[in-house]
Order: C-alpha cells, then sequence, then structure tokens
C-alpha cells in the first residue's frame, strides 16, 4: 500500500522539482497495545470568566459582518499526505464553478482553498519520503497549487495551516474557548485512525479495530490532553438544526447529523502530548493542538489582508461568516459538529451551509490518498484538457451523490456534449453566415426572434440553470445549458437554412435570421456555461466577435436573450472543441481507430455538415 502511496507521490510531481531534506523532528512513540474503549476523565478544569466580545452565536442572532453581495466559499483545506488526486480535484471544480456563477450575479466572491499541514499523518508522510515536515508540506502544498493553476481554479485565497498569520488565529481562538470554561484536561484512553486523524468508537470499526475509510487498523492510544466541551452544546446545535435545516444539506447528511446529535455528545479530545509536528497550545508547550481543531480554523484565518495585523477580530470582519463550505461527506462531523460548536463557544456566527458531496470512488471504494487508489488529475488534464474533466465530472456525477468515472464514459459524453452539440452547432452555423452572409449579421437578435417559440425555450432554460446553479446543482445546471445547445441544433435542423439560401429572395432573408437566431442561443450558452467550461466559453464568446475583455467582464444579466446586434461581425469559423479521437492498442502493438456508437453519430453529423456546404 505505502508502495502505491509512493508511486502516486511520484506520479504526481513529476512537474514540481522537489527538494528534500532529512528529517529533524520527533514523533513520540506510543506503548498502548490493549484495546481500550473511548473515555474521557476529567483531571482538573478551570472556568475563567467568559470574554467574548462579540453575541453568542444561535440561528436567530447571526452575527453577520458582510454585506448580502458577499459569497465566502470554501473547499477543505487538503491534508498533504500526498499529492492532490481527482477526489480533492473534484470539490476545487465544484466550488470554483460554483465561485464563477456566484461572481456572474454580481456577488463579491472570497473563494477558499488551501492546505491542512499539521499532525501525525503529516509527519508521518514526511519520514516516509525521507523529508522533514516543512520540507515535505512545501512541495506537496505547490503541487495542489499547480494542479489548481491546470485545471482553471480561479481561488481568491489559498491558506496554509503552518503560515504564521494562522498560527496567531489558532492561539487566540483557543484562549479564547480557554476563557470561555469550554476547555479541561482529562485522561483519553482510545483507538486513534491516524489517516482520519480521529479517535474512533470501537462499535465503528471493522475486524481487528480497523478503519472502515482507510482499512488500516487504529492504534490504542492514551494520553493526558486538553478536552473539548462540546457536550455542552448539544441543546444549541440540536436547536439551530431544526430551527435552520438548510445548514447542512443535502437532506440526507442533515439527518446523518441529527442522528449523531441524538445519540449523545462526548467531549473530544483537542491537543496531542505524542506529537510535535503542530501548533503549540498556549501555555503548555508540550502539547499540541489537535489538528482538526487547528484546520478548521483556516476558514477565518485565511480571510486575513496579507499585510494587516493577523487579529482574529480582523479576520471575522473580512468576511466571515462563510456562506458555503463545500465537503465531502467523509468529514461531515467535523464540520457540521465540532466546528460549530467551537464557533458557539468562541461567539462567532456559524457559516451558513455546510454541503456535504459524496465521494468520487474506484470500484466501491472511496478514491483516497491513504488508499492510493487515486485518478491521476493531471494525466486527465493533459489528455483531455481542464474543460472535458471540468464538464465531465460536474455533469456526470449528481451533486451529493458519489460517482465512478470510466474513460470510455467521458469521452463519448465530451465528445457528444461539448465537441458536437455545442461546438459543431456553432461552427456549422458560422460555417453558413460566412458562405451567405460574409459574416455579419443581418438584424438584431431581439428582431430576429421576434414571435419565435425557441427564443421562449432558451429564456426558460437560462432561468433553469441559473435556479440550479443557485441550490448547487452542478449537474442540473449543466443539462439546462445543453438543452439549449439541443433545441438550437433541433430549430437548425428543422428550419434548414442552407435550402432556404437556395430558394433566394424572402426565403434567403429568413434563413439570415435564423442564423442569427442560432448565433443568440451560442451567445447565451456561452455566458451560462462559462462556471463551468471557462475555456471553451471564452472561444464561443470571441468567436462571435467580441473580445476577451468583454468576456471577462460578463454578468448573468448578459444571458438575457438580445446581445448579438445586426451589423455585428462574426470572426471566420473554427471548431472551439477538438473530439477526442480514441486510439486502442491493437495485437501487433500499433494503435487502432476506436469505433463507438459516436462515431457513427459523428459520421452523420459530417455528411448534415456536406449537405449544408
Ligand atoms: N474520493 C473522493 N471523492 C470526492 N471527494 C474527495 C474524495 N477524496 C477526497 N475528496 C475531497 O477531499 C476531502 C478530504 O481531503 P483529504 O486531504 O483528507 O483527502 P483524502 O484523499 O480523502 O485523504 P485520505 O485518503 O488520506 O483520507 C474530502 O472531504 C473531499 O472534499
Amino acid at each position: 500500500m505505502s508502495c502505491r502511496i509512493q508511486n502516486s507521490i511520484q506520479n504526481s510531481l513529476w512537474f514540481l522539482t522537489s527538494s528534500s531534506s532529512s528529517s529533524s523532528y520527533s514523533l513520540a512513540k506510543n506503548g498502548v497495545n490493549n484495546r481500550i474503549r473511548y473515555f474521557p476523565k476529567r483531571l482538573s478544569t478551570s472556568k475563567p470568566s467568559l470574554y467574548c466580545t462579540t453575541r453568542s452565536t444561535t440561528t436567530d442572532s447571526q452575527n453577520n459582518l458582510i454585506g448580502s453581495d458577499s459569497f465566502v466559499l470554501t473547499t477543505p483545506l487538503y491534508y498533504v499526505n500526498a499529492p492532490p488526486h481527482m477526489g480533492s480535484a473534484y470539490t476545487t471544480i465544484a466550488a470554483d464553478a460554483i465561485a464563477r456563477f456566484q461572481r456572474l450575479m454580481g456577488k463579491k466572491v472570497i473563494f477558499v482553498t488551501g492546505t491542512d499541514e499539521h499532525g501525525e499523518k503529516i509527519a508521518n508522510a514526511a519520514a516516509d519520503q525521507g523529508s522533514n515536515p516543512k520540507t515535505h508540506c512545501d512541495t506537496i502544498s505547490q503541487a495542489y497549487k499547480a494542479l489548481w493553476g491546470n485545471l482553471d481554479i480561479a481561488y481568491d485565497k489559498f491558506i496554509r495551516t503552518t503560515d504564521v498569520k494562522h498560527e496567531k488565529i489558532v492561539k487566540e481562538f483557543y484562549s479564547r474557548v480557554l476563557a470561555n470554561g469550554d476547555i479541561y484536561k482529562a485522561d483519553y484512553e482510545g483507538l486513534y485512525c491516524v489517516n482520519c486523524e480521529e479517535y474512533k468508537d470501537a462499535d465503528d470499526l471493522l475486524e481487528n479495530d480497523c478503519c472502515p475509510v482507510h482499512l488500516k487498523p487504529c492504534m490504542a492510544r492514551k494520553e493526558e490532553n486538553y478536552f473539548f466541551a462540546l457536550s455542552k452544546y448539544q441543546k444549541q446545535l440540536e436547536d439551530t438544526l431544526a430551527k435552520n435545516p438548510d445548514f447542512v444539506k443535502p437532506s440526507s447528511r442533515l439527518n446523518e447529523v441529527q442522528g449523531w446529535i441524538k445519540s449523545g455528545l462526548k467531549d473530544f479530545s483537542i491537543s496531542r502530548s505524542s506529537m510535535d509536528w503542530g501548533i503549540a497550545v498556549p501555555n503548555d508547550p508540550k502539547q499540541t493542538i489537535y489538528v482538526w481543531f487547528d484546520a478548521l480554523l483556516g476558514y477565518v484565518s485565511s480571510l486575513l489582508e496579507d499585510d494587516g495585523n493577523p487579529s482574529l477580530q480582523n479576520a471575522i470582519s473580512a468576511g466571515w461568516p462563510a456562506s458555503v463550505h463545500l465537503i465531502g461527506k467523509d468529514i461531515l462531523r467535523f464540520h457540521a459538529v465540532y466546528w460549530p460548536a467551537m464557533l458557539m463557544s468562541a461567539g462567532f456566527s456559524l457559516p451558513k451551509m455546510v454541503f456535504g458531496h459524496g465521494f468520487l470512488t474506484k470500484d466501491g471504494m472511496k478514491m483516497g490518498k491513504s488508499l492510493g487508489n487515486t485518478i491521476e488529475p493531471n494525466e486527465l488534464v493533459l489528455k483531455f484538457g481542464p474543460d472535458a474533466v471540468r464538464y465531465f465530472f460536474l455533469r456526470e456525477v449528481e451533486f451529493g451523490s458519489d460517482g465512478d468515472y470510466s474513460e470510455e464514459r467521458f469521452i463519448n459524453i465530451i465528445n457528444a456534449h461539448l465537441a458536437n452539440t455545442i461546438g459543431n452547432l456553432l461552427n456549422r452555423t458560422l460555417g453558413l453566415l460566412k458562405k451567405n452572409c460574409e459574416s455579419i449579421l443581418v438584424v438584431d437578435s431581439t428582431v430576429a426572434a421576434k414571435g419565435i417559440e425557441f427564443k421562449e425555450t432558451v429564456e426558460k432554460l437560462v432561468k433553469k440553470a441559473s435556479v440550479q446553479y443557485e441550490k448547487l446543482a452542478l449537474s442540473s445546471a449543466c443539462d439546462a445549458v445543453l438543452e439549449i445547445g439541443n433545441a438550437g441544433n433541433v430549430y437548425i435542423n428543422e428550419r434548414a437554412p442552407w435550402s432556404l439560401f437556395k430558394e433566394g429572395g424572402a426565403a434567403s432573408e429568413a434563413a439570415a435570421k435564423d442564423l442569427v437566431i442560432v448565433l443568440e442561443a451560442m451567445r447565451i450558452i456561452a455566458v451560462a456555461l462559462s462556471p463551468v467550461t471557462p475555456r471553451l466559453c471564452e472561444k464561443i464568446y470571441t468567436q462571435l466577435g467580441y473580445t476577451e475583455d468583454e468576456f471577462k467582464a460578463l454578468t448573468w444579466t448578459e444571458t438575457k436573450w438580445g446581445g448579438l446586434k445586426g451589423g455585428q461581425v462574426m470572426a471566420p469559423p473554427e471548431p472551439v472543441f477538438a473530439r477526442i479521437e480514441t486510439q486502442l492498442p491493437t495485437l501487433d502493438g500499433t494503435e487502432a481507430p476506436k469505433k463507438t456508437k459516436q462515431k457513427k453519430k459523428d459520421k452523420k453529423l459530417q455528411s448534415q455538415n456536406m449537405v449544408e456546404a
């Protein structure tokens, strides 16, 4: 298994020059071998007076410090135990599409991503690589940034939990929770999964105390730790979820969270005495802060300006609370139970929504770094381009459910939707316009579409797309936009402008209007699909005679019918999306073209284009 991870690291870092030096940190060994059930035993309590300066947090008294035109969206801060894989990319692509949509809606978006760099799992990963944790974190964190570049991820903030400003925020937050009387010292005994960085309930484990996610045995541990009084917030959490069911989405995940809370919340350990790769507990340097208590605060520290004073109040004022935490369902408990309770204790507002999406799976198992059963996203981008990767995963995996990857399906979907339905429609329409109208629109698109039903269809579909984007139903949003392309193909095939042009006179004038109508629909597709496939949409837009700057300045209002004007000159037609040609190796080792159903469909399209020409 470790060999597989090692390979995966090497594969994923082929584009980086990694520098590693030998380890200079220590990891205290734990000699507890017996199977022991979890129980925190209170040794001492500290109850200093509450000094919170903000209002206490309930759903009714949300201390919203930012205006309604703001939208703060976060991905998980990814563990740097290994380079990113398609699962990490999935959440980030989804977040990027949502952020781009909200920007189009005129929101002031802060899109936060980053890396979680402390804890035993990272220290172990660095040691396995013969590296020290800092060097290891620098290398892997850079691999995340490089992948986000390759996937056209336009984040606003990238936080690393080893950043100095983050450490300051964590310590201040810890002191605030301590001052509220919610931290105490106690003995801890339990079974620990290093890969989850979590003590596990023995009842939740597989045979031989194996973690059900990582399939590795948990280790028995006994430590004196600091605890967070989670149980104190049971009622407040129950009330918050009851009053605000949108706090956890989709609703199946809300049920799960309500079930956990109902079964009784136990205080949890928020420090480690056996691990020095972490942030020291204020006033007790022998202990480091538990990696989850530390990492969740990255959502707050990321909001700080680079040159400002790194105080909690400054971070909160810069954008808290988050509008949406986008996460995989594996880390739901941390985000929907621990994190809100921590915020309640510190007196800060809760995020408005935690959305827990499903897993990309391989052979039914969650694809993950620890299991090493991952797909390499850089390779997919290299082979198929960022738009294809973004579109496939957002369109194919219903947001919230699990989904499997198959290359054949990938190629079929991308060729059918992006190359044929959208790319080919644009290309053939511009070809006809060039041949018959010297690439100039004869009339405004509003005039051309008077009394035409197709215009209403487009308007309905674009409205549907915006509703689906708002609901984070990204697959349905893609479908709505694709439907515009399908309707456009039906319209042009029924109208057959290539024949009308041959008739001349009024028929020819009608044909020229038909082209304006279809191109206006293409313009609307370019705006509406731009959150998902930004490069393709920019190409479409520039083919329609606009500049790159005009594309960058677009807002969702430009999905309104009527953008294209008479006299506007279109660029010469050029394919905006190349079909993926698949090659299968033959027995003699040469490559042979693969025949798919899609290929036959494409042949049909080609002959259609010949008729039009
Ligand atoms: N298979 C997956 N499908 C969808 N999202 C995933 C998948 N794997 C990771 N993610 C995303 O990454 C987050 C977890 O980040 P983490 O860095 O722990 O990755 P991981 O690969 O799951 O690590 P590990 O295998 O070591 O547990 C998830 O909550 C989710 O946002």
